[in-house]
């Protein structure tokens, strides 16, 4: 039984003090204990946040991260830095990173492997763009993510990799994926990651949705059975649509 996992990707939305009082909103009513509620802050919010949500089973996740431990990268973040505040997720290789930032598959496979050495959880996040999709060439395009993705990573470690897909042309846009083209891209997943690994793997990977997930939509989406919870990022900025999504 896979446990669903509900993740808002706040971006770089909130301040210490409006992440706060979201978390304030989020924390006072009653949240589904089977669902994994995850909220993935600005680093400028971690520790805070994560004081905030001491004694609740909101779990903590960062956005990215640097593979090394340390050394001479201005302005990046270590996994142990990361390690230190008490995160239990982090995000890795979503699409705005490989868009904006230069992410590639070679770092975020670096990232995954630096992650779980360090001892917290990586949301893969892999999709394609429109023209990708128009072309015909979304799975063939996943497919290399994953692959690359996963490259060296022992089948010992699928438990404690969750992977996201966001179509990129769902993100922000108001247009979802059908929840059947959603479902069957995440059991296309589900199939590349039984082929690298075995029958086992396959059943064991939790797999999100991402794009324009919101409350209005996120109960037909998870009712699928490739999907295993979801990705949110303006949803999740308000308190109350986010419980929504995790009382789905
Ligand atoms: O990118 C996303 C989550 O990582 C999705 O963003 P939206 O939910 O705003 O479409």
């Amino acid at each position: 039984m896979r446990t669903p996992i509900i993740a808002g990707n706040w971006k770089m939305n909130n301040t210490i003090k409006e992440a706060l009082e979201l978390i304030e909103e989020i924390k006072i009513q009653n949240l589904n204990e089977n669902v994994e509620a995850v909220v993935c802050t600005p680093f400028t919010a971690l520790k805070d946040v994560k004081e905030a949500i001491k004694g609740t089973d909101i779990k903590l996740g960062a956005q990215n991260m640097h593979w090394e431990e340390s050394g001479a990268y201005t302005g990046e973040i270590s996994p142990m830095m990361l390690k230190e505040i008490g995160v239990d997720y982090c995000i890795i290789g979503h699409s705005e990173r490989r868009q904006y930032f230069n992410e590639t598959d070679e770092t975020v496979n670096k990232k995954i492997k630096s992650a779980l050495e360090t001892g917290f959880l990586p949301i893969v996040c892999v999709g394609e763009t429109l023209e990708e999709r128009e072309a015909g060439k979304a799975e063939e395009i996943v497919k290399a993510q994953v692959i690359n993705a996963f490259k060296d990573i022992p089948g010992n470690k699928i438990a404690d990799i969750v992977i996201a897909y966001e179509p990129i042309w769902a993100i922000g846009t108001g247009k979802t994926a059908s929840s059947s083209d959603a479902d069957d891209m995440c059991g296309f997943i589900r199939k590349t990651i039984g082929e690298i690994y075995s029958e086992n793997e396959k059943e064991i990977i939790r797999i999100q949705y991402g794009g324009s997930v919101k409350p209005s939509n996120v109960k037909e989406l998870m009712e699928k059975s490739n999907i295993d919870g979801a990705l949110v990022g303006g949803a999740s900025l308000k308190g109350t649509d986010f419980v929504k999504l995790i009382n789905f």
